[in-house]
C-alpha cells in the first residue's frame, strides 16, 4: 500500500510536470512564432525605410508572412535596397510600367521580368556574401525565414558598411532560426529546461521543481492568460492524473505480456504498457516513457539473460544429465572394478594360499628330504657322524670363536690365510653348537640305545682334538649332576626305562664291561683287585660284536651304572697337560650287553653297545707333555692314525682293511666295517690357535661320514635256531674233545671249523691262546663244570673272562654259566650235565649226534648244511626281516633294518642272502611246528629260570664298589 501511495504521489507530481511541459511546449511555440514576427517586421520596416513607402507600398509595416513574401516577390524592392547599399549591385532593375495595385500578386509584370530582378539580387547578394534564400521561397509555400534572414543580413551589411565598414563584416543573426529543436538546445538555460533536465535526472527534485516549473511558465504571461493557462493546466493535469490512475488500476492487474516466470515486476509492465504512447506524452511523459522504454530494454535484456540463463540452465542440466549418466556408467564400472578386485584378491589369497601350501609342502619336502637322506645314509649304511662344538671355557669367553655359523647339518669355519682364507664348510648328520645341552644332544642318539634293545650292535665313539670336550659329551663335567650326564649314564638309563617299560613282554638282562686302551695295553677298568690285567679284545660269537676280555657286571639299574662307571673312571688314566688339566691318556670303552627274551617265543635278542671316549690327538708342542705324559702321547696318536688308516681304506673300499695295527681299531672293526650302527661325535675346540686341529679333524669326520657299513643286524635267534647253534656248539665240543683225545692234547686248533660264528680273518693262529694261564681256568672251571664253548674250542682265550661276575666276587664261588646269561657256557653246562659222563666222547657224539639228526638233519639241518631246497629253514636273515616286522624299534631304525634287509644293493655283500630271502617265507608254519626242542635241550630261557639269581644282578653300592676295588689314580 505504501508502494502504491508513493506510486501516486509520484504520479501526482509528474502529472502536474508533464501538464507544465505541455504549456511550456506551447509557449516556447508561440515564443518562437513571435520571434520569427518581429524579425519580419524589422526586415519590412528596414527595406520600407530604405526604399521609401511608395517605393515599398505592397510591404505593410507589420506583414505577415505571405505579405512580406509577396511584397518582395516582384524584386524590385530587393534589387532597389542592395543597389542603395551596394551601389550597381544590380546594374539594371525591371521597372514596373503599371501600377502593381492593379496586378494583384504581381501578376502586372511577366514572370521572367520578375525572375530576372531576383535573380539578380540573389546574386549581388551572394556576390556580397550575405545568406541569400531561393527563389522558390517568394513563391506560396516557400521558406520566409530565409527572406527574412537575408533581408536583415543586408541591413546589418549596410549598418556595418555606415559605420565605416572596418573590420571584417560579421553576421549576428541566426541562420538556423528556423530550427526549433536548436533554439530549444540553445535555451537550456531555461529555467523550465532545467527543471525538467532535473527532473529526468533525479524524481525527488520533482515537487521542488514543480513551483519553480509553474513559475516559470507563468512569469512572461499577462495577467488576463494566468487564469486560462491555470484552467487549462488544472484540467490537464486532472485529464493526467485520471489516465495515470486508471494505467496503476491496470498495472494492478496480472498482465498477459508479463511473463510470470519473469520476476513479475509491476513497475517492469507498467512501463511496457505505456511503450506505445510515447509519442503522444507530454515532456514529462516523454521522460517517463523513456524510462518506460528503459525498463522495457532491461527487460528485453532480461529476458535474454533468462533465455541465456536458461539455455545455461538447459545447458547445465543436459551436462547433469551426462554426469549423471557418467557417475552410472563409473559406479557401475567401479562395481564391476570391484567385483573384479574381490575376485583378484580372492584369486590372489588362493594363490598365496597355494603358494603357502607349496612353500609349507615344500619345507615338508625339504625335511622329508632330510628324513630321506638320513635313510638313504642308513641304506647305504654309513656311519652317522654328529658334531659338537665346545664352548669357550674360563676366561675364554671373549674370545672370536672360528665357527663361523652352524645350520642344521652344516658348519662353516673361518679359515685362516695359512689354511687358505676364506670359509670352509663341512656337512654332518647334525652339528651342536657350542650352546647344546647334554640333554639336547642326547636326545639324536636315543634311537640307537632303542635299537640295542631290539637286538643290533651299536658304537658311539667321541673323537677329537685333545680338551675338545669328548669326556664331557661321553660321561660329563667333573662334578656331575642328573642335568649334565652325559650319554654313557643317559644310554643306561633309556636301557633300563625301555626294557622296564617291555617287561611284559621282554625279560632283559643288561651288563657292562669297562676297559681302556692305555699305551697299547688293554686293561679292565671294572677288576676288583685293581690290576691292570693285559687283556685282549676279540669276537663274541653270539653277537658277532668284538668284545674286550673285561669283567662282565651285571646291572639293573642306573644307580648300578653310577657307581660301576665311578670305578671305572678312577681307574681310567688321566693326568694334566698344558691343554687339558684332566686329559684322558687312554681310550676308554663301556661296552653294554643286553640280552632279550621273549617271554612268550623264547626267541632271545642281543645287543651290544660300545660307547668310546676315545683319547685325544695332540701336538706333544703344544701339550707341552714329556716322560709318561709324552709316551701316553705318542701310543695315543698312533692308535689314532691306525683309526684313520682304518677309516681311509674303508672310505676306499679296499680289500684289506689294517685293522690289526691297533687296539683301538681292533676294538671297532665291527663298529666301523661291520654291520653295526655306527655313531661318531666328532669334537671341536673354538679356539682360533685350534684352528688347524679343527681342520684337520673336521676332515677326518668327513671321511668317517663316507664309510659304508654292512647292513645292520638284528641279533635275534628263534628258539629253533638258538637250539640249533646249541646243537652245533655241542658237536663242536664233542669233536674237538674227540680229536683233542686223539691227539692227546687238551687244547685243540678248531680253525675254520665254526663258519656262522668265526670268521676266518678274525681267528687266532694255532697256539696262541693257549696260554698257560688260560689252560688252568680252564682245568679248573672243568670242576665247576663251567667251561665256555670258545674255551673248549681253545682257540681263543676263555670267554666270558675270567674277570667274570662270579669271579669279582671272591667268596662267591658260584659258576660263571649259571648265571645263564650267555648261551654257550649254558649249553656246554647243560651237554655235561645230560652227557653223565664227562669225557666220554664217543658216547657222547654218538648221543648228540642221534639227537641232532633225528630232529634236525632230515628235514633241516641237511639242507640247512647243504645249501639244499628241500625244508626252508629259517635263517638269520630271514629272522633278521621278522624282526624288523615285529621288533618295537623306533622308526629311523625299523626303516633301517627294514631297508637294510630289503635294499641289498646299499649293503655290501649280501645280495645273494637276500634273493634268497625273498624267495622264502618270512616265517614258515612248518618251522613254527617244529620250535620245541625235546627236554635234553632246553632253552636258554628255561634253563636260566633254574639258576638261582646270582649277586650279580644285585645293585652294588658305592662303598662296596669301593671296597672291591682299588683307585689306580
Ligand atoms: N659342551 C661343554 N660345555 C661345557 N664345558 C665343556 C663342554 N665340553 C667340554 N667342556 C669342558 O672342557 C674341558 C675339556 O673337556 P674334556 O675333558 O671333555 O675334553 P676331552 O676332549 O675329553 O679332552 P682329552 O682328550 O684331553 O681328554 C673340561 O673342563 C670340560 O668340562
Amino acid at each position: 500500500m505504501a508502494e502504491e501511495n508513493s506510486a501516486l504521489s509520484f504520479s501526482v507530481a509528474s502529472v502536474l510536470e508533464d501538464v507544465l511541459n505541455q504549456s511550456q511546449t506551447l509557449d516556447v511555440d508561440s515564443r518562437r512564432a513571435q520571434e520569427s514576427a518581429m524579425r519580419r517586421y524589422e526586415g519590412a520596416a528596414w527595406l520600407r525605410k530604405m526604399v521609401g513607402v511608395v517605393g515599398a507600398k505592397d510591404l505593410p509595416a507589420e506583414p505577415s508572412e505571405d505579405e512580406f513574401r509577396l511584397g518582395l516577390r516582384s524584386g524590385l524592392i530587393l534589387c532597389n535596397v542592395i543597389n542603395k547599399v551596394q551601389p550597381g549591385a544590380v546594374p539594371k532593375v525591371v521597372e514596373s510600367s503599371c501600377d502593381s495595385s492593379v496586378v494583384p500578386d504581381g501578376a502586372a509584370l511577366s514572370a521572367y521580368q520578375y525572375f530576372e530582378n531576383v535573380r539578380n539580387f540573389l546574386v549581388a547578394v551572394e556576390q556580397m556574401g550575405l545568406p541569400t534564400f531561393e527563389a522558390s521561397d517568394l513563391e506560396q509555400g516557400g521558406k520566409s525565414s530565409r527572406i527574412v534572414n537575408c533581408v536583415l543580413a543586408l541591413k546589418s551589411y549596410n549598418e556595418w558598411k555606415q559605420m565605416g565598414g572596418n573590420g571584417t563584416w560579421k553576421f549576428g543573426g541566426n541562420l538556423k532560426a528556423s530550427t526549433p529543436n536548436k533554439q530549444l538546445i540553445r535555451k537550456n538555460s531555461d529555467p523550465f529546461t532545467n527543471s525538467v533536465s532535473r527532473t529526468n535526472d533525479n524524481s525527488k527534485m520533482h515537487n521542488s521543481s514543480l513551483s519553480t516549473l509553474v513559475h516559470a511558465v507563468l512569469l512572461d504571461k499577462k495577467p488576463d492568460e494566468v487564469p486560462i493557462l491555470l484552467e487549462s493546466l488544472l484540467s490537464k493535469v486532472m485529464e493526467e492524473f485520471e489516465h495515470r490512475i486508471a494505467s496503476q488500476v491496470e498495472m494492478q492487474k496480472p498482465s498477459p505480456k508479463s511473463s510470470p516466470s519473469f520476476n513479475g515486476n509491476r513497475t517492469f509492465v507498467k512501463h511496457t504498457s505505456c511503450d506505445v504512447k510515447v509519442e503522444d506524452k507530454s515532456p514529462v511523459m516523454v521522460m517517463k516513457d523513456k524510462s518506460s522504454r528503459k525498463n522495457s530494454v532491461n527487460d528485453e535484456e532480461l529476458r535474454r539473460k533468462q533465455l541465456r540463463y536458461q539455455m545455461v540452465f538447459d545447458d547445465q542440466q543436459e551436462d547433469i544429465k551426462a554426469l549423471r549418466q557418467s557417475l552410472l556408467t563409473t559406479k557401475a564400472g567401479m562395481q564391476f572394478m570391484q567385483r573384479k578386485f574381490h575376485e583378484d584378491i580372492h584369486n590372489l589369497g588362493q594363490h598365496v594360499l597355494g603358494l603357502a601350501h607349496a612353500a609349507s609342502g615344500y619345507h615338508r619336502v625339504l625335511e622329508e628330504n632330510r628324513k630321506l637322506y638320513n635313510q638313504v645314509q642308513d641304506l647305504k649304511g654309513n656311519i652317522r657322524v654328529y658334531c659338537r662344538v665346545r664352548p669357550f671355557i674360563g676366561r675364554q669367553s671373549n674370545f672370536t670363536s672360528t665357527v663361523d655359523s652352524i645350520e642344521e647339518g652344516t658348519i662353516s669355519i673361518n679359515t685362516p690365510s695359512k689354511y687358505g682364507k676364506g670359509r670352509r664348510s663341512f656337512n654332518f648328520n647334525k652339528v651342536f653348537g657350542p650352546s647344546a645341552t647334554q640333554g639336547e644332544v642326547f636326545e639324536d642318539t636315543r634311537p640307537l640305545i632303542r635299537s640295542v634293545l631290539d637286538g643290533y650292535n651299536v658304537c658311539i665313539f667321541a673323537y677329537g682334538q685333545t680338551g675338545s670336550g669328548k669326556t664331557h659329551t661321553m660321561t660329563g663335567p667333573k662334578d656331575l649332576t642328573e642335568d649334565n650326564q652325559g650319554v654313557n649314564y643317559r644310554a643306561l638309563n633309556d636301557l633300563f626305562f625301555l626294557a622296564e617299560q617291555r617287561k611284559g613282554t621282554l625279560q632283559y638282562d643288561v651288563s657292562v664291561q669297562m676297559i681302556e686302551i692305555y699305551n697299547e695295553q688293554v686293561r679292565d677298568l671294572l677288576s676288583t683287585d685293581g690290576s691292570t690285567k693285559r687283556l685282549e679284545i676279540r669276537n663274541n660269537s653270539q653277537n658277532g660284536f668284538n668284545v674286550p676280555e673285561a669283567s662282565l657286571m651285571r646291572v639293573s639299574s642306573t644307580y648300578d651304572v653310577i657307581d660301576l662307571m665311578a670305578l671305572g673312571h678312577k681307574n681310567r688314566v688321566v693326568g694334566a697337560t698344558a691343554l687339558n688339566d684332566r686329559s684322558s691318556r687312554s681310550h676308554s670303552c663301556l661296552t653294554v650287553h643286553v640280552q632279550g627274551r621273549d617271554l612268550t617265543s623264547g626267541a632271545v635278542l642281543r645287543g651290544c653297545m660300545h660307547l668310546v671316549d676315545l683319547a685325544g690327538s695332540e701336538r706333544v708342542d703344544k701339550s707341552e707333555v714329556t716322560g709318561d705324559r709324552l709316551k701316553e702321547a705318542q701310543h695315543i696318536n698312533r692308535s689314532l692314525s691306525a683309526l684313520g688308516d682304518v677309516i681311509s681304506s674303508l672310505a676306499q673300499k679296499n680289500a684289506h682293511v689294517p685293522y690289526r695295527n691297533s687296539k683301538l681299531t681292533q676294538l671297532l672293526q665291527d663298529s666301523l666295517g661291520g654291520q653295526a650302527k655306527t655313531l661318531m661325535f666328532v669334537h671341536i675346540s673354538p679356539e682360533l690357535d685350534a684352528v688347524g686341529e679343527t681342520l684337520s679333524t673336521l676332515k677326518f669326520a668327513e671321511r668317517v661320514a663316507s664309510v659304508e657299513l654292512g647292513a645292520a643286524r638284528v641279533n635275534k635267534d628263534s628258539s629253533d635256531v638258538k637250539d640249533l647253534k646249541e646243537q652245533i656248539a655241542n658237536l663242536k665240543a664233542a669233536l674237538a674233545r674227540k680229536e683233542g683225545e686223539h691227539e692227546h692234547r687238551p687244547n685243540m686248533n678248531l680253525q675254520g671249523v665254526d663258519p656262522f660264528t668265526e670268521p676266518k680273518s678274525r681267528r687266532k693262529p694255532a697256539g696262541d691262546t693257549g696260554s698257560n694261564e688260560t689252560s688252568k681256568k680252564y682245568r679248573s672251571r672243568q670242576k665247576t663244570q663251567s667251561i665256555d664253548i670258545d674255551e673248549l674250542l681253545g682257540n681263543s682265550p676263555p670267554w666270558p673272562p675270567v674277570s667274570s661276575p662270579g669271579e669279582m666276587y671272591a667268596d662267591d664261588d658260584r659258576d660263571i654259566g649259571s648265571s645263564g646269561d650267555w648261551v654257550d657256557k649254558v649249553m656246554v653246562n647243560k651237554l655235561d650235565g645230560a652227557r653223565g659222563t664227562p669225557g666220554s666222547w664217543e658216547a657222547e657224539n654218538s648221543r648228540l649226534s642221534d639227537s641232532f639228526y633225528q630232529k634236525y638233519l632230515p628235514e633241516q639241518s641237511y639242507n640247512m648244511f647243504q645249501g639244499g631246497n628241500g625244508f626252508d629253514v629259517a635263517t638269520t636273515d630271514d629272522l633278521d626281516e621278522l624282526d624288523a616286522a615285529t621288533s618295537d624299534s623306533s622308526e629311523p631304525d625299523l626303516l633301517w633294518q627294514y631297508n637294510h634287509s630289503k635294499l641289498p644293493t646299499f649293503s655290501n655283500g649280501n645280495m645273494s642272502k637276500l634273493n634268497n630271502l625273498n624267495a622264502k617265507p618270512i616265517r614258515s608254519p612248518d618251522l613254527s611246528n617244529r620250535t620245541v626242542i625235546p627236554n635234553m635241550m632246553p632253552s636258554p630261557s628255561r634253563k636260566s629260570t633254574n639258576v638261582a639269581p646270582q649277586r650279580g644282578g644285585r645293585q652294588l653300592a658305592p662303598a662296596e664298589v669301593k671296597r672291591k676295588t682299588g683307585n689306580r689314580k
